[in-house]
């Protein structure tokens, strides 16, 4: 195609196109962003096809032999569990189970086997995981709400946009197994969302599915409970635990299948390390279970109380406390600047993000070169909440102000070798998610560039444009859009951030009391070995 001359009109055609397809393939379509031109139908391949099409071109010979090669080494606790889901997908009947294990016991070592075992046959597997850096782990993983179209604001009568009769219905119809990782720190409206629209969806091929758990597909649930529930701001405790999947009619559905063998730990080379690790992982899982601290165990444990980290896991301060937990998180940092392998597996944990940001702060002063600094675009959406109402009240100065989860600062101070973390999905087939950490490698004024250094495509150059970006904290009472780089300063961050991230070598700063086990439990467990030196 050397020759290839396009003309201007062309060339908007097939780009029109292209979006229109990538928009299907997610239930939407140009005609949903007025004033956006439409697509020349003729050039957009049927998205049904295509979809199922997607699903289904996979190398079969190569994911058989990684089938093989992961049986050959599957324990007999792992088998149990491959056995039970693969069994109730080959006899065609419904199932809802729920994969139980903490951090390491090879949960996604199972949903790589079943993967790899139904792909490899030429069946469709839907793939998905509550958060986008869990989704990177499973082989062509999905983040639930994209693979699904779950509304982001979610309560107990929504839908999914997966309706029955559209070509993004097909591809439940036609899956074999569906595979949700992190399942307890989304709320149960999601699941309940989708398994009324997948009774809807496959009604169409059978009557009866619509009163059969997620419309008599099987469904494997997945993940650790002492982990964070779902992220609930201002909610009390038990708003939160009724939020969480366990609480859903749809759990009584469930059969529970459990994996308890920590297979991160017995990679390990020697004996004594083992022991070590063992030990380690033993006060980490009493931990998460809330049967450590003043000495009680259980219910007594729901109130304030005090933990004690044992004192060879304690850093000695040398009076001050920041630069004592760099020193020894990231040793020698400034022979190692720009290093991928180097940041891969370290972070500083904290509770709170005003106590993340003076650790960033702290460790990009240490930083040498230029630092350049970036101001967000803040302006007022013309229309509040409510309706129509011009909402110009808020100065630019004043939405300036605003800190919020999931939203870059107004002030983004950067300098060429600083850990970042990407704060919105972007593109996962670059593994460009939300959590996504990369090393800033040159400061454009428009653009960013970075290497990758977590997730799925570790080493890669990408480059990262300003987004305009709304809060999604329905705490703030008026909405505003922020045109920024959707990054924040990652050497250190907060214990809720780091959730699904694969660290080893960890520092957790708690110059304030932690909110919940569930929290201490994420941090501690993030280590596989009490790698302080
Ligand atoms: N049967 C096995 N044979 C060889 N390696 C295994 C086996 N099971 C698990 N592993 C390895 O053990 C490590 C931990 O497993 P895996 O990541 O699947 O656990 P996990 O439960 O998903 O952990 P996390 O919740 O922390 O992500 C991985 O490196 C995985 O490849």
């Amino acid at each position: 195609m050397l020759n290839l001359r396009l003309t201007h009109e062309q060339l908007k055609a097939y780009a029109l196109a292209e979006l229109e397809t990538m928009l299907q393939s997610f239930g939407k379509s140009l005609s949903d962003f007025p004033p956006m031109p439409k697509a020349d139908a003729s050039l957009v391949p049927d998205v049904e096809s295509r979809l199922i099409h997607d699903e289904m071109s996979y190398n079969r010979p190569v994911l058989a032999a990684q089938h093989d090669r992961m049986m050959s080494t599957m324990t007999s606790e792992q088998r149990n569990v491959y056995d039970k889901i693969m069994t109730r997908v080959k006899e065609d009947k419904p199932g809802l189970f729920f994969l139980y294990g903490y951090g390491g016991t090879g949960k996604t070592f199972i949903w790589r086997a079943l993967c790899a075992a139904l792909r490899s046959d030429g069946e469709i597997v839907l793939a998905c995981a509550s958060s986008g850096i869990a989704a990177l782990l499973i082989p062509d993983g999905r983040t639930a709400h994209s693979r699904f179209s779950i509304p982001f604001t979610i309560d107990k009568c929504s839908m999914c946009g997966v309706t029955p009769n559209t070509p993004l219905a097909s591809l439940p119809i036609k899956a074999k197994l569906i595979i949700w990782d992190e399942a307890p720190m989304m709320h149960k409206h999601c699941f309940e969302a989708l398994d009324r629209s997948l009774r809807d969806v496959l009604k169409t091929v059978d009557k009866r599915n619509k009163d059969i758990p997620f419309g008599g597909k099987v469904v494997v649930l997945g993940g650790d409970f002492r982990q964070i529930l779902p992220v609930m701001p201002g909610s009390t405790r038990p708003e939160v635990v009724n939020a969480s999947i366990n609480s859903s009619h749809l759990w009584r559905y469930c059969e529970v299948l459990t994996l308890t063998k920590n297979m991160r730990l017995l990679s390990s080379a020697s004996e004594s390390d083992i022991e070590g690790r063992k030990l380690f992982s033993d006060w980490v899982l009493r931990v998460g279970d809330g049967t450590i601290g003043d000495g009680t165990i259980g219910e007594i444990n729901d109130v304030d109380i005090s933990v004690v980290i044992p004192s060879d896991l304690l850093i000695p301060s040398s009076g001050n406390p920041i630069a004592s937990i760099v020193d020894s998180t990231y040793p020698n940092l400034l022979g190692n600047i720009g290093k991928v392998e180097y940041f891969q597996s370290k972070a500083i944990l904290a509770p709170k993000n005003a106590i993340v940001e003076q650790v960033n702060d702290y460790v990009l002063d240490l930083i040498p070169g230029e630092e350049k600094i970036y101001l967000s675009y803040d302006t007022p959406y013309h229309k509040n909440i409510d309706g129509d109402v011009v909402d110009d009240i808020h100065t630019p100065e004043f939405l300036n102000t605003f800190v919020a989860s999931g939203l870059p600062n107004h002030r983004l101070q950067l300098k060429v070798g600083a850990s970042v973390m990407l704060l919105r999905n972007m593109d996962q087939s670059l593994g460009l998610c939300n959590g996504t950490r990369l090393i800033i490698t040159k400061m454009g004024k428009f653009v960013l560039e970075g290497r990758v250094i977590s997730g799925s495509n570790i080493g890669e150059k990408v480059f990262i444009p300003r987004l305009s970006l709304t809060p999604s904290d329905n705490r703030i009472p008026f909405k505003f859009k922020r045109r920024q780089f959707p990054i924040s300063v990652s050497f250190a961050m907060t214990i809720n951030k780091s959730e699904g991230q694969s660290l080893e070598h960890v520092g957790v700063y708690l110059p304030s009391p932690i909110f919940s086990y569930g929290q201490l439990y994420v941090a501690i467990s993030q280590g596989w070995f009490k790698n302080i030196d």
